[in-house]
């Protein structure tokens, strides 16, 4: 008991509960995203180009991977909600953008450089999808209106998808001449159960509506709008936040590490990092309530 005591001192430290409530980080400005803090713990990742439907140009691009990058090592963030100004989730590819598709060599004559920097462009791009999920906030993505190409490469890649009945999705790259690069390819047929129907999506480029997106288990929620929907995001955020911030980002770990690897793989990997978390102040916080029939404790920031 003399133990359990210590340690919840040390993990209470000096502060007060209010200081560790509240944001103390410096939010990075950016030209195309609007980001926020909504409530304790729970930040907001708003696409910021409503005039062009979130449209993602090259600054889209690079300001995603960024602002990922920062909150997954921002302590006072914990969950993050991602939607789109306006009337739009996204449009996809800026299409009016020349620098979007084009590598700086892109007069070289010499096919070989032109084909390493068009290399390197696409990797940029997987990469700023690829960092929602690298950073071990979960991710909710609110969905509302159209969410077209790079739209769908990115909700694929976040935890939790929601929508307002009004949303509807494309895996448009076939009719523009493009095959999908960026991770739909990779993630839809994990993200939902029918790899006939991602092929069949993915082949034609049929929209689908948002009926169909949860009768496929694409999203796990539709709201009647987009005010309803953002209410539930922030709600379903504000749930995530006041659990355990260790043990919430060990579980993102986890199941993404899951879905790329066979049972007994993730067995040993949860077990190799949980032999640490095992013996977090967390824990013993919480069984000190469920012992002492208290309220569920608060938690320490990471
Ligand atoms: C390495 C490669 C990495 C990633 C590749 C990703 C591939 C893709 O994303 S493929 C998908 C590309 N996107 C599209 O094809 C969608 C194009 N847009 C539309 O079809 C329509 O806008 C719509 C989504 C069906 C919505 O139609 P509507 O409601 O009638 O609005 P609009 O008047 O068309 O749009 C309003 C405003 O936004 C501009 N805009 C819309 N989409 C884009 C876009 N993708 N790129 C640039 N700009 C876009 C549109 O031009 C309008 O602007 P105005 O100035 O008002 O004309």
């Amino acid at each position: 008991m003399f133990q359990l005591a210590s340690r919840l001192a040390r993990s209470t430290g000096g502060m007060s509960l209010l200081k560790r409530n509240c944001s103390s980080s410096t939010i990075p400005q950016y030209e195309t995203l609007a980001v926020t803090v909504h409530s304790p713990f729970v930040y907001h990742v708003e696409l910021n180009r409503p005039d062009r439907l979130n449209a993602m140009n090259g600054t889209m691009w690079r300001e995603v991977g960024e602002a990922f990058r920062v909150l997954a090592d921002d302590k006072d963030c914990r969950v993050v909600v991602l939607s789109g100004a306006g009337r739009a989730f996204t449009a996809g590819l800026d299409l009016s953008d020349p620098s979007v598709l084009m590598p700086s060599v892109e007069d070289d004559d010499d096919i070989a450089r032109r084909c390493q920097a068009m290399h390197r462009l696409i990797r940029r791009y997987q990469d700023s999808v690829t960092s929602l999920e690298k950073c071990l906030k979960p991710v909710i993505c609110a969905m509302n209106g159209p969410c077209v190409g790079a739209g769908v490469d990115i909700a694929s890649t976040a935890d939790i998808r929601l929508c307002s009945s009004d949303s509807w999705f494309q895996i448009k790259e076939v009719a523009i001449g493009l095959a999908a690069d960026v991770g739909t390819l990779q993630r839809l047929p994990k993200a939902i159960g029918s790899r006939s129907l991602v092929n069949e999506l993915a082949l034609t480029a049929r929209k689908f509506l948002s009926a169909e997106a949860k009768e496929c288990g694409f999203v796990s929620g539709v709201f009647p709008d987009k005010e309803s929907l953002m209410k539930a995001a922030f709600e379903m955020a504000a749930s995530i936040a006041a659990m355990s911030p260790v043990a919430v980002q060990m579980t993102k770990r986890s199941l993404v590490f899951s879905r790329d690897h066979t049972v007994d793989e993730s067995l040993e990997h949860i077990a190799s990092w949980n032999q640490a978390l095992l013996q977090s102040d967390d824990l013993m916080k919480s069984a000190m309530a469920a012992a002492t029939k208290s309220p569920p404790p608060t938690f320490s920031k990471l």
